[in-house]
C-alpha cells in the first residue's frame, strides 16, 4: 500500500486555496490508496532537475507536485498551484535526504545557484560573516550539506540569511539561523534533530526519511486522516516552532524575559508554548498565570490553550485571567466587594472637586496627571509630587499649580474614600500592595501577552505576584501595537530584563504587501519600547505575497456601505469563508452601520460586541476588539477625517501639546492593528475627506 505524506508547508497554503479547489485536492489525494493511483496518473514534468519531482492533475487549471520516489511507494504531496506556476516551482527545486538528520528535504536550488555569485562579490567586500564563530565541522554536525555550507559562508548578516529562507531545506535554514542568534551547536541540534540520532542516512531511502519527518511532513494513513489534516491546518505552528520562538518558549532564565517583535511575528504562540512548557515541569494546580489586559483576550489565550495543551493535569497549572481580574479577587478577600466608578462617574466626581478647590483646570487634565503621574510613580505625599518626573506630560506646571493639582487629586482620593468607590487602577494599586506584603506568591510563573498595554500598576501587581527567580516572569509585547497609552519602565517597575530580550521578525500572518503599507502608516513614529528603549519593525518581513490593500474613497456613508457589500461578496464569491472576513472601524456605531448594509444585502454578520466570532458568520469588531484576532479579509472602514483620528480620544493640544501627540501616535498604532489583522487582502474604505493618519497616496 502506498504511503502518502503531505508536506506541512503546503498546508498553510491548502487553508488559502479556494473552497471548490480544495475540495478537488481532497478528491484527487483520498484516492491515494488505490495502488494503481501512482502509475497512472503521475506525470512527469519536462526541464526538471530531479526526475522524482511528478506533477499530478488536479483540474483543469490546477496541478500539484508530488514526489515519487524512483524505488519504494511513499509519495509526498508538495504543492498544489496554478498549471504553470506549479511545473516552475518544479522546476527549480530538488529534493534530497539529509545524510546527517535523515529527514527530507527541499530546496529552491536554482535560486541559491543564481544567489551565489552576488553574495561572494558582497562578501569580497568585507571580512564580517555572520557565521565567523561557527565551525564547517559543527555545521556538517548539524546536517548542512556542502551546497548550503558554501551558502552560509558567504552571508554577512541576518536580512541575507531571512532572505534565503525561501530557498533553502528548512532543517537546515533553522539550524543557521540558530547558530546566527547566538545558540550553541549543541542547542541547535537538540531543535532541529529532536528525537532523530545523528546518523548516515541513505539519501536514496525516501520511504524511510519520511517516517523521520514529521516536523517537516504529516503521514497520512487513510482518507480520513486525510480529511483531518486537510481541516486544520492553520493549528500547524503547534508542533513546528521558529528557532527564536522555541529559544524564549522552552529556554531557562535566570529572572524576566521580554519579547518583541511586530504583528503576527508569533509572539501569542510564544506565550502559549512557553506557558506549556513551565506548567509541564510545575507540580502545583494554578501555578503558571498567563494574562494580559482584556477579557476578550483572555478568553482567546484560553480557547488556544485547550487547543495546545492536551494533557489536563498540565492544563489545571495554568491559570488565564486578565490583570484587573487578578486584581479584583486579592482586593475583594481583603476588603469584600468593591464598587468601581465608570469613567463618566469620575468624570463626575473631578467637576465636584474642581467646583470644591477652585482648580483651574479640566476634568481630562487632572485625571491624566492623578494617573500618569501620581498613581504611575506611586506618589504619597506633595513633596512627591513636587519632585517628580512628569514624563508624558507637556504643559509646564509651577509650583503653585501644583500645590493646587495635589489638592485636588488629594481631594479626589478623598472622595473616593468617602463614597467607598474604587477605580480600576486603585484596586490593581491596593491588590499590588496586598501581594507584596504576602511571603507566599499565589503562582510560580507568570506569562503575559500584549504587555504593551499594561500600565505601571498593572506590572507592580504582577511584579507582586510572583517571587523573584529564574523563568519569573515572561513578556510578549510589541509597542508599535499599543492601543491603551500606557508607556511604562519595566526597569523602574522592578522587572529587570537586561541580557534576556529576544525580537522576532518574521511575520507568518499577512503579506508582505500588507505588512509593507501598514508599516508605512508609523513611519518617522519614534515609539516607545518597555524599558527606556525604542522599538522598532526594521526587519519585521513576510515570505508571503500578495496584493497591495485597496483604498476606497466614496462621495457618500451610502455609496461607501455599497462598495463594502461588493468587495466582501467578491471575497465571498472567490471562496473566502464568512467567518474569515473581517469588518473593522474606529466606534461601535461605525462598525453597526456597515454590519446592517451587510445583513441587508443578506450577508450573514456577527457584532464582536456581543459575541465571539461564530463560524460561517462575518465579524465586525471595533479596531480595540480586533486586538488578537486574524482573519483573511479585511475591511477598515469609515476612515474619514471626522472619525480618524477619533476626537474623544485626543487631548486638545492647547490643553497639552505632548499629551496630543501621544495620543495621535496612540490613534495611528490602533490603525495599524487594525490593518494587520488581514492575512491576504485588506481593503481600506471612508467618505468625504480622508483621515490625515492616511498616507499622503490616500489623500491626494
Ligand atoms: N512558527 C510558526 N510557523 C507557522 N505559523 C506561525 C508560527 N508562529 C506563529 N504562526 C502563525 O502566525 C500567526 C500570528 O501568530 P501570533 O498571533 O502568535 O502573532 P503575534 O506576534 O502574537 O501577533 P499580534 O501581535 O499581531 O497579535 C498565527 O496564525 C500563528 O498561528
Amino acid at each position: 500500500m502506498p504511503t502518502l505524506g503531505i508536506a506541512r508547508e503546503f498546508l498553510r497554503e491548502f487553508g488559502k486555496l479556494q473552497r471548490p479547489v480544495q475540495d478537488k485536492v481532497y478528491e484527487t489525494f483520498a484516492k491515494f490508496e488505490e495502488a494503481t493511483f501512482a502509475g497512472i496518473h503521475l506525470e512527469t514534468i519536462r526541464n526538471v532537475r530531479d526526475p522524482r519531482l511528478r506533477s499530478i492533475r488536479i483540474d483543469q487549471f490546477w496541478r500539484g507536485i508530488v514526489l515519487a520516489p524512483t524505488s519504494g511507494d511513499a509519495y509526498v504531496l508538495l504543492r498544489v498551484l496554478p498549471h504553470d506556476d506549479a511545473y516552475q516551482w518544479a522546476r527549480r527545486r530538488t529534493a534530497s535526504v539529509n545524510r546527517v538528520t535523515g529527514g527530507i528535504e527541499i530546496r529552491d536550488v536554482v535560486s541559491m545557484e543564481d544567489r551565489m555569485p552576488r553574495l561572494e562579490e558582497r562578501a569580497a567586500t568585507t571580512t564580517t560573516r555572520l557565521l565567523s564563530g561557527v565551525s564547517d565541522a559543527d555545521l556538517r554536525r548539524l546536517g548542512i550539506d556542502d551546497q548550503v555550507l558554501a551558502f552560509a559562508r558567504t552571508l554577512t548578516d541576518h536580512d541575507q540569511l531571512e532572505t534565503a529562507r525561501i530557498m533553502l531545506p528548512e532543517p537546515q535554514y533553522d539550524a543557521l539561523v540558530g547558530l546566527a542568534v547566538g545558540m550553541s551547536p549543541e542547542e541547535v541540534w537538540a531543535e532541529i534533530a529532536d528525537t532523530l540520532e545523528p546518523g548516515d542516512y541513505d539519501p536514496d531511502d525516501v520511504t524511510a526519511a519520511l517516517t523521520r519527518s514529521s516536523k517537516q511532513v504529516v503521514l497520512v494513513s487513510g482518507p480520513e486522516e486525510l480529511m483531518e489534516v486537510f481541516s486544520y491546518p492553520f493549528d500547524l505552528w503547534r508542533v513546528y516552532l521558529h528557532p527564536v520562538q522555541h529559544r524564549v518558549a522552552y529556554g531557562d532564565f535566570s529572572g524576566p524575559v521580554r519579547v518583541t517583535g511586530g504583528p503576527g511575528t508569533g509572539k501569542t504562540v510564544a506565550v502559549l508554548h512557553r506557558a506549556k512548557h513551565l506548567a509541564e515541569r510545575s507540580t502545583r494546580d494554578r501555578s503558571v498565570l498567563v494574562t494580559t489586559f482584556t477579557k476578550t483576550l483572555t478568553g482567546s489565550l484560553e480557547d488556544q490553550l485547550h487547543t495546545l495543551v492536551e494533557d489536563d493535569a498540565v492544563l489545571r497549572r495554568i491559570d488565564v485571567r486578565h490583570v484587573d481580574q487578578i486584581a479584583n479577587q486579592v482586593v475583594t478577600a481583603a476588603h469584600g466587594r468593591v464598587g468601581i466608578l465608570s469613567t463618566d462617574e469620575q468624570r463626575q466626581v473631578w467637576r465636584t472637586v474642581i467646583g470644591a478647590t477652585g482648580a483651574g483646570f479640566t476634568d481630562t487634565f487632572l485625571a491624566q496627571e492623578w494617573r500618569d503621574v501620581v498613581l504611575a510613580q506611586q506618589i504619597a505625599d506633595l513633596d512627591g509630587y513636587l519632585a517628580a518626573r512628569r514624563r508624558g506630560r507637556g504643559r509646564q506646571l509651577g509650583t503653585r499649580q501644583k500645590e493646587q493639582v495635589w489638592t485636588a487629586v488629594s481631594a479626589f482620593v478623598d472622595e473616593l474614600r468617602r463614597r467607598d468607590r474604587w477605580t480600576y487602577e486603585t484596586v490593581c494599586v491596593e491588590a499590588a500592595r496586598l501581594l507584596a506584603e504576602r511571603p507566599d506568591k499565589p503562582y510560580q510563573h507568570i506569562v503575559v501577552d500584549e504587555g504593551q498595554d499594561l500600565g505601571p500598576w498593572g506590572w507592580r501587581l504582577l511584579r507582586a505576584a510572583v517571587a523573584e527567580s529564574g523563568n519569573d516572569l515572561f513578556i510578549a509585547a510589541d509597542a508599535h501595537q499599543r492601543i491603551y497609552g500606557h508607556r511604562v519602565s519595566l526597569r523602574q517597575l522592578g522587572i529587570n530584563i537586561t541580557g534576556r530580550s529576544a525580537r522576532l521578525t518574521l511575520n507568518y500572518r499577512t503579506t508582505a504587501e500588507i505588512l509593507g503599507w501598514s508599516i508605512g502608516l508609523l513611519r518617522g513614529q519614534e515609539i516607545d519600547a518597555l524599558n527606556e528603549d525604542l522599538d522598532t519593525l526594521a526587519g519585521c518581513r513576510s515570505d508571503v505575497h500578495g496584493e497591495p490593500p485597496a483604498l476606497r474613497p466614496a462621495m457618500s456613508e451610502r455609496e461607501e456601505s455599497q462598495a463594502v457589500v461588493e468587495d466582501v461578496r467578491e471575497w465571498l464569491a472567490a471562496g473566502v469563508e464568512p467567518d474569515q472576513v473581517g469588518i473593522a472601524a474606529r466606534t461601535w456605531s461605525q462598525v453597526a452601520s456597515a454590519l446592517s448594509a451587510l445583513d441587508r444585502a443578506g450577508l450573514p454578520t456577527t457584532s464582536l460586541a456581543r459575541s465571539k466570532p461564530v463560524a460561517g458568520r462575518i465579524s465586525g469588531a471595533t479596531m480595540h476588539a480586533m486586538k488578537g484576532l486574524e482573519f483573511r479579509s479585511v475591511a477598515v472602514v469609515g476612515l474619514g477625517e471626522e472619525s480618524m483620528p477619533s476626537p474623544r480620544a485626543v487631548t486638545p493640544i492647547e490643553e497639552d501639546p505632548v499629551a496630543h501627540e501621544l495620543d495621535l501616535q496612540q490613534e495611528r498604532c490602533l490603525l495599524f492593528v487594525a490593518c494587520t489583522r488581514a492575512r491576504e487582502t485588506l481593503r481600506l474604505s471612508w467618505h468625504g475627506v480622508p483621515s490625515s493618519l492616511l498616507p499622503p497616496e490616500a489623500r491626494s
